[in-house]
């Protein structure tokens, strides 16, 4: 799935509508009826009794994440939930004309299930075809089933709701096409039999181009409206908002009746449902000016837009449904975005990743590579042995483990199936005249991995330089190592193999020469450009970790929990991005499908505890 900014999504628009001929009126009518339809799924999950965002759709694996097309996403406690393309998975009005049979529509139904017209079956009527045309008398009494032969007709299921009159949404329109898509969103609602009232945050006379077209269709249907500052509101007084006031048009903080509107529509406890980004999102980096809309869900427009992916905007958003609108999604990559969300699908399509981790039948130990690990010191030696464990779990076949030798007594048996290269080190720490060893160690591996519970030495820098210039194989560099990096001025090192930094936010703060607040302000936009200028695949930790490349490219994370922040998870990841690399995955793949793998381990640990809370670093290794 690909990932634009304002301006990237501004030029995707102008091509569709000016070389494609597609009128930009098309993409606000798909636009708004996209909107409608997630309002009306929200609405069938409420019936339902569904505080959470699963009904009908739910995830693969287990609730924490949906990426599938129709998937309404989950009931997650807090993960995020991408679904794209249709209607949230909710089957309302979808019909089985099986006699009795009222399940089995992959998604079922927020409101009263399946409907079917065999016996027995009261419920669910709810659309054009209960106009009459005899499909009444099909399941009038709950007579005999009536087998109807080789003639249908099904009812546009997305748009009904068989509890519309219960509903009131009010649209908060800006003056922009944000609020024209609100608008077109209001009279789909409308036909579904839903009350709503348009809420114009300036004088509707100031709408042009195909927003007017809205406000005029919208006013040609008698819709309701009333006027910010000029007439009396209360947000309270309804079941829903829908937030276009603000898109990727929008400009630093909302101001004026803008701002008034969202902090009125945040206090007013209603669910709201954005459309395209929450107003007062930026939409490139996920800053939240003040105020922000907080939304149930946000129904994002053509392409996920950066900021929902960043916190603190991802936050902001609630559940993400990404929905077409006619902009072909070839064009994306055809116009030179290179941000993508790291799905199975980006990881087997675009980094070409065999996610199944097949095995050939024939092969040994030596067939998936030598990792040397050359990390831990007296006061963390446990970074080192979850490093080395984590390769070894990610299936590399063997490890070395170079450390100070006064440690080695200690490490004995930790654990059975790794090598141990003891390194002069009599005090347990590491010293600059152990380079030439770890050099020599280096020789015929695949993967060398430098940093966890390294430490800082005498001549570090020096020490790190010879291993960066003269080691035969992909470079890991981590944790110690990292600010090593930070502290010298490494753009003059030269390099064969590609090198793979792993930094945290705090470290990535001391290599970028910034605060760390400055880090996570934007942190895509940050990531590709160090990776360009230094030339390194960068994985920047964090909640959503993005994963640069020198060439441009850019994957964002979503697996993972905010229950990984603990002690020894990030050494679990070099160690896991390791032994890909030794498998033979090249550096962008390995240090991708390592996030994956990482954040998706995370998750299974945490399944097998009572609270994501209770997970170790540990968990995650024997999760893999
Ligand atoms: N064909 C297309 O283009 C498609 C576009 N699509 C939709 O359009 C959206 C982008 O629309 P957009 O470019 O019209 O901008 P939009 O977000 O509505 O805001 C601009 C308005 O807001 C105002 N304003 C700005 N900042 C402000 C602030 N801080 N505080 C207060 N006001 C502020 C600004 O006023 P001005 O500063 O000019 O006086 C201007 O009037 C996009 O997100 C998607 O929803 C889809 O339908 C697909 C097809
Ligand atoms: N909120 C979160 N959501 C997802 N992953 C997280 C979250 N917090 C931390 N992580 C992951 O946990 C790991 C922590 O790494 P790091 O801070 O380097 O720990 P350590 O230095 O103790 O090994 C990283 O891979 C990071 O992406
Ligand atoms: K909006």
């Amino acid at each position: 799935m690909d990932v634009v900014t304002a301006e990237e999504m501004r030029a995707l628009d102008r091509e569709t509508i000016e070389r494609l001929g597609i009128p930009a009126i098309a993409l606000m009518e798909n636009a708004g009826r996209a909107i409608a339809e997630e309002v009306i799924a929200l609405c069938r999950r409420r019936g339902a009794g569904d505080a959470g965002y699963g009904a009908g759709g739910g995830s693969a694996d287990g609730g924490t994440r949906s990426y599938g097309a129709g998937a309404a996403g989950s009931a997650d406690g807090g993960t995020r939930s991408y679904g794209v393309g249709a209607a949230g998975g909710a089957g309302g009005g979808l019909r089985s004309y099986k006699a009795g049979a009222a399940g089995g529509v992959a998604g079922g139904s927020g409101d009263g299930g399946t409907s079917s017209y065999g016996a027995g079956v009261a419920g669910g009527l709810e659309s054009a075809d209960a106009e009459g045309r005899g499909l009444g008398a099909w399941a009038a009494g709950g007579g005999p089933a009536i087998q109807p032969r080789g003639f249908s007709v099904s009812a546009d299921s997305a748009l009904t709701l068989a509890a519309a009159g219960a509903e009131h949404w009010l649209v908060l329109a800006g003056k922009g096409n944000n609020g024209g898509d609100g608008l077109a969103a209001a009279r789909h609602l409308r036909e579904a039999g839903i009350a709503v009232t348009l809420v114009y945050a300036a004088a509707p006379e100031s709408l042009a181009g195909e927003a007017a077209l809205q406000r005029d269709a919208a006013a040609a249907m008698g819709i309701p409206a009333v006027v910010y500052g000029r007439d009396a509101v209360d947000l309270a007084a309804c079941s829903g908002i829908i937030d276009a006031l603000l898109g990727t048009g929008s400009a630093g903080a909302p101001r004026g009746a803008y701002a008034e509107l969202i902090a009125a529509a945040n206090a007013s406890g209603n669910p709201i449902v954005s459309a395209d980004i929450p107003s007062g999102l930026d939409a490139d980096t996920g800053e939240t000016h003040e105020p922000c809309i907080h939304a149930a869900v946000t129904v994002c427009l053509a392409f996920l837009k950066r900021g929902l992916l960043q916190y603190p905007g991802a936050g902001a958003a609630g559940h993400v449904v990404v929905r077409s609108i006619g902009i072909p999604a070839a064009l994306a990559r055809e116009s030179g975005v290179r941000v993508s969300l790291l799905t199975p699908e980006v990881l087997r399509t675009r980094l070409q990743v065999d996610v199944s981790r097949r095995r050939s039948p024939e092969g040994h130990k030596g067939t998936y590579g030598h990792v040397l690990l050359a990390a831990g010191s007296l006061r963390m030696s446990g970074a080192g042995l979850l490093s080395a464990r984590a390769a070894l779990r990610a299936g590399c076949g063997l490890v070395t483990w170079a450390l100070p030798d006064k440690l080695l007594p200690y490490v004995i048996g930790c654990a059975p199936e790794l090598m141990l290269a003891p390194v002069a080190g009599s005090d347990g720490e590491w010293h600059a005249g152990t380079a030439a060893e770890v050099l020599r160690l280096s020789g015929s591996r695949d993967c060398v991995a430098i940093g966890p519970g390294l430490g800082r030495f005498e001549g570090d820098t020096e020490w790190l330089r010879r291993l960066w210039e003269e080691t035969d194989s992909p470079l890991v560099i981590d944790a110690d190592a990292l600010n090593i990096l930070a502290d010298a001025d490494y753009s003059a090192w030269s390099r064969r193999h590609p090198v793979i930094l792993t930094p945290h936010p705090g470290e990535m703060a001391r290599l970028a020469g910034i605060s760390t607040a400055g880090v996570q302000r934007d942190r895509i936009g940050l990531a590709l450009s160090y990776a360009a200028a230094h030339g390194v695949i960068l994985v920047l930790k964090g909640a959503h970790t993005v994963i640069a490349t020198p060439e441009g490219q850019a994957y964002v994370n979503i697996t993972g929990h905010p229950g990984m922040g603990t002690g020894g998870a990030g050494d679990v990841l070099t160690g896991i991005i390791s032994g890909l690399l030794a498998q033979g995955l090249d550096a962008a793949q390995a240090a991708a499908f390592g996030v994956y793998l990482h954040g998706l381990a995370g998750e299974h640990a945490a399944r097998k505890r009572d609270n994501p809370a209770a997970l170790i670093a540990g968990d995650i290794i024997e999760a893999l």
